[in-house]
Parts: C-alpha cells; sequence; structure tokens
C-alpha cells in the first residue's frame, strides 16, 4: 500500500486534495457519541475504559472516512496522573484540584508515576491500531505545558488565564519549575503513545495566545522544543503537529522554533497570509471557523473551497481552526467533505 495521506503531507508533500480530519471529531454532534458516552456513564469513565474510548474514536471514521482519526482522551488526564483531583462539571466543564506555590509543585507525583493512572489510554492506542482502516493515520496527543499548567493552577478554565499569569508573576522560579515537571511527563506520555501505534503526535496550546513577548519564547516555544526534540531522539521519523492557538504574528517561525513539522491554524488569521508566512516552512492545517459547522449554507462551501485554494501551493491537511462544537450540524460535515473532495 502506498503511504498514508496525513504522512505524506506530514513530510512536506502537496496532494491535490487535502487529507482531511476535524478538531474534536468523536464528540456531542454525534448522536452514536452521545450513546456510548451515556454507556459509560461519564466523561471520564468514557476516557478510561479502552473498548468505549476506541469505540467513540472509530465512530468519526466510520460515519465520514476522515483520513486521520485522533486518540479519544483529555489533555487533562496528565494532570491527575501527576496527583491532581479532576472531575468534570456537566455543562460547565473540568475541575482540577490546584498547585499554586513551590510546595504545591514538590508536593506532585514525579513523572515516572504517571503510567499508573494513564496505562488505559495506551491500550485505547493499541485497540485502534489493530482496527482502523489500514489508508487511516493515528494522532495520539497531549497539552502543551503552559495550557496544561493554566488549568493546574486555575483550577478550571479561565478567560484570561489569570491565576497563571499571577503566579509567573509572583513566582517565575516554582512556575517555570512547574512547566518543567509538565514537560517532563508529557514526553513520557507521549513516548508511551507512540510505543503503542500513535503514528503522528499534536501538541494542544490552547491558550498560547495569552503569552506576549519573551513568556511566549519561554513558555510556548521552549517546551514544544523540548518535547520535540526529545520525542525525536526516542521514536525517529515521529511527526508532530502544533497548535499555538491565537498566537497571531507568531505563528511566523513557530515550526523553525520548535521543529513542528505542521503548524495547526486557528481561524483568526487569514489563510492567504499563513500561505506566505507559515507554509513557506511546511505543513500547515486549520482555519476553517467551526461556526460554518453550525450554520452551513452557501458560506461554508465557499469557505471551505477558498481554504484549500489559498493552500493548494505547498502540504496542507484540511481542519478547522478549533473543534467542532456540541451544536453542529452532522450533514454539514458531509457538505464541507464534498467541497474539499470534489
Ligand atoms: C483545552 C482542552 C481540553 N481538552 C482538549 C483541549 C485542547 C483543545 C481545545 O482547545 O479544545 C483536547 C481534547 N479533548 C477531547 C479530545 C479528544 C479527541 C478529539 O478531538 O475528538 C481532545 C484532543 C475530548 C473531549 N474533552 C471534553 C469533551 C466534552 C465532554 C463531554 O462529552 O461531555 C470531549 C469530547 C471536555 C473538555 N476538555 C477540556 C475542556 C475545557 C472541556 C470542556 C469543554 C467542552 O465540553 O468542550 C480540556
Amino acid at each position: 500500500m502506498s503511504e498514508k495521506t496525513i504522512l505524506r503531507a506530514l513530510k512536506g508533500e502537496r496532494l491535490p486534495v487535502p487529507p482531511v480530519w476535524m478538531m474534536r471529531q468523536a464528540g456531542r454532534y454525534l448522536p452514536e457519541y452521545r450513546a456510548t458516552r451515556a454507556k459509560a456513564g461519564d466523561f471520564l469513565s468514557l476516557c478510561y475504559t479502552p473498548d468505549l474510548a476506541a469505540e467513540v474514536t472509530l465512530q468519526p471514521i466510520n460515519r465520514y472516512g476522515f483520513d486521520a482519526a485522533i486518540l479519544f482522551a483529555d489533555i487533562l488526564l496528565l494532570p491527575q496522573a501527576l496527583g491532581l483531583d479532576l472531575w468534570f462539571v456537566t455543562g460547565e466543564g473540568p475541575r482540577l484540584s490546584t498547585v499554586t506555590t513551590a510546595a504545591g509543585v514538590r508536593a506532585l507525583k514525579p513523572a515516572s508515576a504517571i503510567h499508573d493512572t494513564l496505562s488505559p489510554v495506551y491500550e485505547t492506542v493499541r485497540i485502534l491500531r489493530r482496527e482502523l482502516p489500514a489508508e487511516t493515520t493515528l494522532i495520539g496527543f497531549a497539552g502543551a505545558p503552559w495550557t496544561v499548567a493554566t488549568y493546574m493552577i486555575a483550577g478550571r478554565g479561565t478567560p484570561d488565564q489569570g491565576p497563571a499569569h499571577a503566579m509567573k508573576a509572583e513566582d517565575r522560579e516554582a512556575f517555570s519549575t512547574l512547566v518543567d515537571r509538565i514537560t517532563e511527563a508529557t514526553i513520557d506520555y507521549l513516548s508511551a503513545q507512540i510505543e503503542a501505534g500513535a503514528e503522528v503526535i499534536k501538541l494542544f496550546d490552547s491558550w498560547a495566545g495569552s503569552l506576549r513577548g519573551q513568556d511566549f519564547d519561554d513558555f510556548a516555544i521552549e517546551p514544544t522544543r523540548q518535547i520535540i526534540a526529545a520525542l525525536k531522539s526516542r521514536h525517529p521519523g515521529i511527526p508532530v503537529i502544533a497548535f499555538p492557538r491565537e498566537a497571531g504574528p507568531r505563528y511566523t517561525g513557530f515550526a523553525r522554533a520548535t521543529g513542528a513539522d505542521c503548524v495547526a491554524l486557528d481561524n483568526s488569521v487569514s489563510a492567504d497570509w499563513a500561505a506566505a508566512e507559515v507554509q513557506k516552512d511546511g505543513c500547515v492545517q486549520g482555519n476553517l471557523d467551526p461556526r460554518l459547522l453550525v450554520e452551513g449554507g452557501e458560506t461554508l462551501e465557499t469557505e471551505t473551497r477558498r481554504i484549500v485554494r489559498a493552500f493548494s501551493n505547498g502540504p496542507h491537511i484540511f481542519n478547522l481552526g478549533h473543534g467542532i462544537t456540541p451544536d453542529a450540524d452532522p450533514e454539514n460535515v458531509q457538505r464541507m467533505l464534498a467541497a474539499i473532495r470534489g
């Protein structure tokens, strides 16, 4: 069989039709996901039950034939494996016990202890490698250290990441120690996913956009660079997609600075700008506004075609600028795919 399309794009090949997958493609917009989640009881039980996590990972592949499957798990399982309490409040989101001091950082479990909690995730990866169609690429993932730290410090999602910025300002050393601990644990976590069968790794830095100036270098670029260097030295050739969401002008040069093979773009940057500034360094993915999968209509098709055209001169994986939302219409995903694949 010829090499999988996603892997070819990640090596820098320009393909006549871009391969496609979607962030949060296994999720609440799909009735079959809601049914399996009900069977599991709650979101975390779904993440930690390998048969059910594999089942929901496969649902969007079976329905739409995406070129990649993304492991079903969550970026907040890692803080839990480091010793924090984690729970999800229905309709609100995640809650964690917090780390805000040097003593709190010292009390975390060592990186070497994470596998006790996370081994079901590796089992999900093994099941998926057996069950996925031969042409479908399996993506493993983790949160990037800054984004994971923002949840560990605040104990929840925050609009401006205020508590994390406050700890960084008040005790930069303790904050850096926390970021280093997450970095080390993330390397071990992703290595274990690769050993279990993940073929590509994605790092989600959802809150990268709130880091300014030197902080962006120290806490968005540097930990990502360290993770990618360690993964590529342990697993030569493993491709990595980095998503420094809302990095704006700092998308320029991000692949070169971190060693990422592909940069994922949110929908606040223009595709034409990114084609000139970001795609010149390698593969890009993303950029379609997830709202369009709620609204549908002519705009969904014209915007999809516009993004395909803008990135048609270089390596490109079609994706959204952020996750598909629970109110999206599954039929609109078919319309998007028809506009991409013709
Ligand atoms: C910040 C973040 C989290 N998780 C993730 C991020 C980074 C990407 C982003 O910016 O969205 C990443 C993530 N979360 C999930 C996946 C699975 C793979 C996939 O994309 O399909 C992935 C890759 C499942 C999930 N993670 C979550 C759900 C919804 C849970 C449910 O079924 O009730 C899913 C399918 C819950 C979650 N998990 C998180 C939040 C803030 C929430 C609540 C918000 C929400 O409900 O969308 C943390």
